[in-house]
């Protein structure tokens, strides 16, 4: 099996993302998580502001378990720059770079081929008497003419150059031509093998980790990538996607980075906050959606054999579990496991009954929550049960002068008709007073909420209550066109529901909103 070293840049390229800039505390944050992830090199900078510049010495010295390197153009200043920055680290490296391509050495540097190979050799010698490591990348190599490339890394390596890097600088190439271009530099470079060859590829084209894979498929023991692949234009290639990738699939790569990978999610989200890039949802290992399943066959697939749906188990990356969505494409196997989890088990006649409803809520709402299932659960369980209390009448009598006063018939669960009055200090406490004297046991009100469901004179009134009864937490809704009305058929409803959780074996520390 090769070992691949990882080259993290998400500090240098990564922090090239339009819109970024991460503090010296933010760059040490993630210096050290990127450790934790066990990165082999760390690229942090090129050409430190002040800011940086402490920024680079603090993690220079404080990241002890992996190579520090700095990036430099083919100028002497940001090479000896770079020396200051770096020179406490542990291992300290410099990365030089130069262009390769005709287009960049024309108009960009203004520079002959010639000119260019003699900057590169003068660059990496100078990087090679201060830095143990040296670097060197031929910026923009996969539109560079092959046979220059070829003589322009030679000379780099003749000049003390330990790794050679070939970017695919703007994400121009595609897998099949990278690997031609790795394999021509080992038939063409003569002294190819002393160094070890790096990929730095970018994603224009959607195509970083693919052409990632194949250049070390092709020679590289190097790549080069940044976490959550952020980095200039659309980004480079993700470090997390690629070392997944060759984790799953060594039968096909044989090569693996020795990586922690169970500290990628975290890594990730560490990233995401501090650059201030939300990830995509659909992202690759790390998308908040990599290991939810949403459709009824997957969900029943998932249920029997989670391989035959996941080829990458959660706990590889530090995620804690997969998730099974409810939606509109889930199926019976999916609902009722999810029922089970709930604590309900319901007999088929029912099943059947509560899978339609749902299958109804799932035309109005994107996406059911276990909130929404269990309001579901108990409709339709209080619909079906016999032993519920059920309001008759209530009469309330209310004056400025005089103290608020119910009086309340109710049906009870034992079929028995009852009547009670009593006191409160306003009309809502007068009911929900009478009402507990009704009811076995004390109930105890967390939260009242009233709104109008349609406007104008004749607007519904819908009340929203929660409350403690019998060890259980639970709501209830009533609406009604009178407010008082409402509000006792609310009360009631929370009553009901707490009634189902006890038939239904609820957990009492269980809390359920709807
Ligand atoms: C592919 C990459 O990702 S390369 C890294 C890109 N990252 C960055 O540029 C971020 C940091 N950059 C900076 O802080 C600034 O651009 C600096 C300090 C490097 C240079 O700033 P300035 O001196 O103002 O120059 P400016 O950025 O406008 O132009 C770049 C100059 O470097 C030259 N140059 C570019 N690459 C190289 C190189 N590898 N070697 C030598 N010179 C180079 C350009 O030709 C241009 O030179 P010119 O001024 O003679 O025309
Ligand atoms: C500096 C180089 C390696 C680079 O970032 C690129 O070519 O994309
Ligand atoms: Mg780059």
């Amino acid at each position: 099996m090769r070992k691949i070293n990882v080259f993290d840049t998400t500090l240098r390229d990564g922090e090239q993302s339009a819109g970024v800039n991460l503090n010296q505390e933010e760059k040490l944050e993630i210096a050290r998580q990127l450790e934790r992830l066990g990165v082999d090199i760390m690229e942090v900078v090129f050409q430190p502001s002040k800011g940086d510049f402490q920024s680079v010495q603090q993690i220079a010295r404080t990241i002890k378990d992996c190579s520090i390197t700095g990036l430099a153009r083919a100028v002497q200043s940001d090479i000896d720059t770079a020396w200051e920055a770096l020179k406490d680290s542990a291992e300290p490296r410099l990365h030089v770079f130069i262009a390769s391509s005709p287009i960049h050495m024309k108009y960009k540097l203004n520079m002959t081929p010639d000119q260019v190979v003699e900057k590169a050799v003068q660059s990496v010698k100078l990087a090679a008497s201060k830095f143990p490591q040296v670097q060197f990348s031929a910026e923009d190599a996969s539109r560079a003419e092959l046979p220059f490339l070829a003589r322009l890394v030679e000379e780099a390596i003749q000049a003390g150059a330990t790794v050679i890097n070939l970017p695919d600088t703007v994400g121009f190439t595609t897998p099949y031509e990278i690997g031609n271009m790795f394999a021509y530099m080992k038939q063409n470079v003569p002294s190819i093998e002393k160094v070890i060859l790096s990929t730095h590829n970018h994603n224009d084209l959607g195509m970083a980790v693919a052409n990632s894979l194949a250049a070390i498929q092709n020679g590289a023991g190097q790549v080069e990538c940044t976490i959550n692949g952020i980095g200039e234009r659309a980004g480079n290639a993700a470090l997390e996607e690629i070392a997944v990738a060759l984790n799953i699939r060594k039968d096909h790569y044989n090569a693996d980075t020795g990586l922690t990978l169970k500290e990628i999610k975290r890594t990730s989200s560490l990233v995401s906050k501090l650059a201030n890039m939300p990830v995509p949802g659909n992202k690759a290992v790390v998308g908040a959606n990599a290991f939810a399943h949403e459709s009824g066959i997957h969900q029943d697939g998932m249920l029997k054999n989670k391989e035959t749906y996941e080829i990458i188990t959660p706990e590889l990356v530090g995620v804690n579990e997969s998730s099974m969505v409810l939606g509109k494409h889930s199926g019976r196997h999916a609902f009722k496991e999810k029922l089970t989890e709930l604590g309900f088990a319901g007999d088929s006649v029912q099943f059947q009954q509560i899978f339609d409803a749902f299958k109804d809520l799932c035309d109005k709402k994107k996406e059911v929550t276990e909130d929404d299932l269990f309001a579901l659960m108990t409709e339709t369980m209080t619909d079906a049960i016999q032993e519920s209390y059920e309001l008759q009448t209530v009469q309330v009598n209310y004056g400025t002068n005089n103290i608020p006063t119910a009086a309340i018939t109710m049906k009870l669960p034992t079929g028995a008709i009852t009547q009670e009055a009593a006191t409160g200090s306003g009309s809502v406490e007068a009911i929900y007073n009478t009402l507990e004297r009704m009811i076995d046991g004390p109930v105890s009100l967390e939260d009242y909420r009233i709104q109008s469901v349609n406007g104008g004179g004749d607007a519904l009134a819908e009340v929203y209550v929660q409350v403690k009864y019998a060890g259980f937490e639970s709501t209830g809704r009533g609406t009604a066109h009178d407010v008082l009305e409402a509000s006792a058929k609310a009360y009631i409803n929370a009553i009901n529901r707490t009634l189902i959780r006890k038939v239904y074996g609820q957990e009492q520390t269980n809390k359920v909103n709807i």
